[in-house]
């Protein structure tokens, strides 16, 4: 019971001695963390944390993986809340309304690499070097040092051939580009030869010597750390000591760094033993109480970009992000951005509501004579649709039971005498109007190709009978079609419904995917950190990807007007308008799923996963008038049924913006729009 007030003694006496040390001469400092806690979900990674990264100096950060260096960090640049304590960075805590962190004055490697793969070494300084708002020159100019000093390859290497101890370097060189006062390095020298990562370290010191600069480092390599003007060892949670090296080691009675560190962890170990066998539980537990089911894994990317504008061009910005954004797509894929909706809509007009091809039919022709009116009548039968195989009536009743043939069509013996005497005689019996028919016998489990042997035998008795035909025909009379003409096939009727769901589907799946992958890849983080807005960022998204839709729109047009021949009565303007407006949707609802969602793969499962239900109640395929009811009023609500029906008053109508049908699309459209944005917003916000 003696040993626990001595070893607090012993621990208090330390603490002084290195604060002491830290403390002299220098009151100012760079980074304050106090009591600072932060948990993701029920993992409590800091506990009651303090640390002080005095002005002017390198703090060298140090503790074995997953004791939360990297959440400290991102708690110090402000992507993560912290939900106890207090930090303050350059005189105020991250993110404080008119603070200039984040912003220009600070540098930020995150662990991840936080790089367009897509861009070159130039590309990405330059790209950094416009959203801290240098000129060109400036750019220009800290390039060529950093290219040099960091021993990169030819700045129009790409990112992704580069290796990873490249790519390493490549976004320390972005973190060290606009001179900034305050860096912070998560594992700089990772993957970095031993010559480099000394050259690395001077460049460092070199840098602090002014005492305008401050870095806090963070290093797996603790030797290297010597070369800090302090260090902090961490572990779980925890800042075990904290002082300029010489003074940890020699409080220490180490040699080394490393020595210092075991003992210190030893000394931690004991310290916790005791504790848990204490029956109330020790500081430790304590000071380890965060505030119970509040889920705070969530970045704070959202808050409003605090105080960058005095610095920041904004239109340096926009152009910078748009050309990330595009970046993915103006490289490897863009062809084939720009074609997928060509394939797809090309595959829908070849393959979806063209005629059957080659559908097998038995023929029993019980009529002998070579003049039978049967015959002829045969031989008007549309032979590419409807391959006609003569048979007994027992061969092709088996063929029909076996599967081989859709139908089977027969000729009575008297079908000639009898069809005359039907179309002479006034009044005829049953007999005479049942032996004068053409009977056919269907397989009716494939509903479409039926269809077509029916089409094609009424095609054949309205020619072949001429103008006798309507003595035969059902009391029916179509005449000329107010709208559309009698060619009008199922193609017609699903093209423009399937032009707005390709070009939904494409906008949902790329904005979705290319910005969740940005947050995974730690580039929202690292431009968040550079003062670029989630807003920003979200717009440039919009922006980049309308670009595409346009592209992919006016390619999808030219295809299904010029080489499909589908008609367009109505403007071109407002078919062209809806289009893109339903782009937008896609747009605003991949940033939906991308506000909600952080990995790709549930991204990517999202987009998927609406995509079938949304085409079939939507009305594209199938008319909505064949829904039954309680769906009927959910497909009413979604975003493509009415734009689908307004496309196709516009194209088959001719149809313009006065007509209900047609404004209720575009209004519709318009409010899905507006919804998709106002909720991607909220739900950035509520994960702030
Ligand atoms: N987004 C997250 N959601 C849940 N847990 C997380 C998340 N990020 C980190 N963690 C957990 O928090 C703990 C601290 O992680 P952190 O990345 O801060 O460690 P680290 O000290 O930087 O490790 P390393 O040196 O290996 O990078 C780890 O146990 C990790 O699994």
């Amino acid at each position: 019971s003696t040993a626990k007030p001595q070893q607090k003694l012993k621990e208090g006496n330390m603490k002084a001695d290195l604060e002491a040390s830290l403390v002299a001469g220098q009151e100012d400092f760079a980074i304050r963390c106090r009591d600072v806690c932060r948990s993701y979900g029920k993992l409590k990674v800091l506990s009651n944390l303090n640390l002080t990264v005095p002005q002017g100096q390198i703090y060298g950060l140090l503790g074995p993986s997953g004791c939360g260096k990297t959440t400290l960090l991102k708690c110090i640049v402000g992507t993560l809340k912290i939900s106890r304590g207090h930090i303050s960075v350059l005189g105020k805590p991250p993110a404080f309304p008119g603070h200039d962190v984040p912003g220009r004055k600070v540098g930020y490697m995150p662990q991840e690499l936080a790089l367009y793969n897509e861009f070159t070494i130039g590309d990405t300084l330059t790209f950094f070097g416009r959203i801290h708002g240098l000129t060109s020159k400036e750019t220009k100019a800290r390039m060529d040092f950093l290219i040099d000093f960091l021993d990169l390859p030819q700045k129009h290497s790409l990112v992704r051939n580069l290796s990873g101890g490249q790519k390493r370097r490549v976004s320390l060189g972005a973190a060290l580009l606009q001179n900034p006062e305050l860096l912070i390095l998560d594992e700089p020298t990772v993957g970095v030869d031993p010559v480099l990562r000394a050259k690395i370290w001077q460049h460092l010191v070199e840098i602090v010597k002014t005492g305008k600069v401050s870095i806090i480092i963070t290093t797996h390599y603790i030797e290297e750390a010597r070369q800090a003007n302090v260090v902090g060892l961490m572990r779980n949670g925890c800042l075990l000591a904290e002082g300029p090296p010489d003074a940890v080691m020699k409080q220490h009675s180490a040699t080394t760094l490393e020595q210092a560190f075991l003992q210190l962890c030893e000394t931690s170990d004991q310290i916790d033993s005791k504790r848990e066998s204490s029956p109330q539980g020790g500081p430790l537990e304590n000071s380890q109480s965060f505030e119970s089911g509040r889920d705070e894994s969530r970045p704070i990317l959202t808050n409003a970009r605090v105080c960058c504008s005095k610095y920041y061009n904004e239109q340096h910005i926009s152009a910078a992000l748009l050309t990330a954004t595009l970046s993915p797509c103006v490289c490897s894929s863009l062809c084939f951005q720009f074609l997928l909706p060509v394939i797809q809509v090309s595959l829908i007009c070849l393959c979806v509501g063209g005629d059957p091809k080659g559908i097998q039919v038995a023929v029993v022709n019980n009529e002998t004579s070579p003049s039978a009116y049967s015959r002829s009548l045969l031989s008007f039968l549309d032979n590419s649709s409807v391959q006609q195989v003569p048979l007994s009536h027992k061969d092709a009743f088996d063929g029909i039971y076996n599967g081989e043939y859709w139908g089977v069509i027969g000729f009575g013996e008297n079908f000639t005498s009898y069809l005359t005497k039907r179309m002479i005689q006034r009044q005829v019996s049953r007999e005479v109007v049942d032996g004068g028919s053409l009977h056919v016998w269907l397989d009716l489990t494939s509903k479409m190709e039926n269809l077509l042997v029916v089409c094609s035998l009424f095609a054949f008795v309205d020619n072949k009978l001429g103008r006798m035909s309507y003595l035969v025909s059902l009391p029916i009379k179509f005449e000329e079609p107010i709208y559309g003409s009698q060619n009008t096939d199922f193609t017609t009727f699903v093209t423009p419904g399937a032009v707005l769901s390709i070009t939904f589907y494409l906008a949902v799946g790329l904005t979705a995917l290319s910005f969740v992958l940005e947050r995974k890849e730690g580039l929202l983080d690292r431009c968040w950190v550079a003062g670029v807005s989630s807003l920003e960022t979200m717009l440039a998204h919009l922006f980049s990807q309308l670009f595409v839709i346009s592209v992919q729109i006016l390619l999808l047009l030219l295809f299904i007007l010029l080489v499909f021949k589908i008609p367009n009565e109505g403007s071109l303007v407002l078919v062209i308008i809806l289009i893109v407006l339903q782009g937008v949707t896609g747009i605003s609802f991949g940033l939906v799923i991308s506000a909600a969602i952080d990995d790709e793969q549930s991204a990517n499962q999202a987009a998927l996963g609406i995509f079938y239900p949304n085409l079939i109640i939507s009305g594209i395929i199938w008319p909505v008038e064949c829904i039954p009811y309680p769906l009927r009023y959910i497909s009413l609500a979604l975003p493509q049924t009415y734009a689908s029906e307004a496309l196709r008053c516009i194209m088959y109508r001719g149809w313009g913006l006065s007509r209900m049908m047609v404004w209720r699309g575009f209004a519709v459209t318009l409010g899905w729009n507006t919804f998709f944005i106002v909720l991607a917003t909220v739900i950035l916000k509520l994960r702030t």
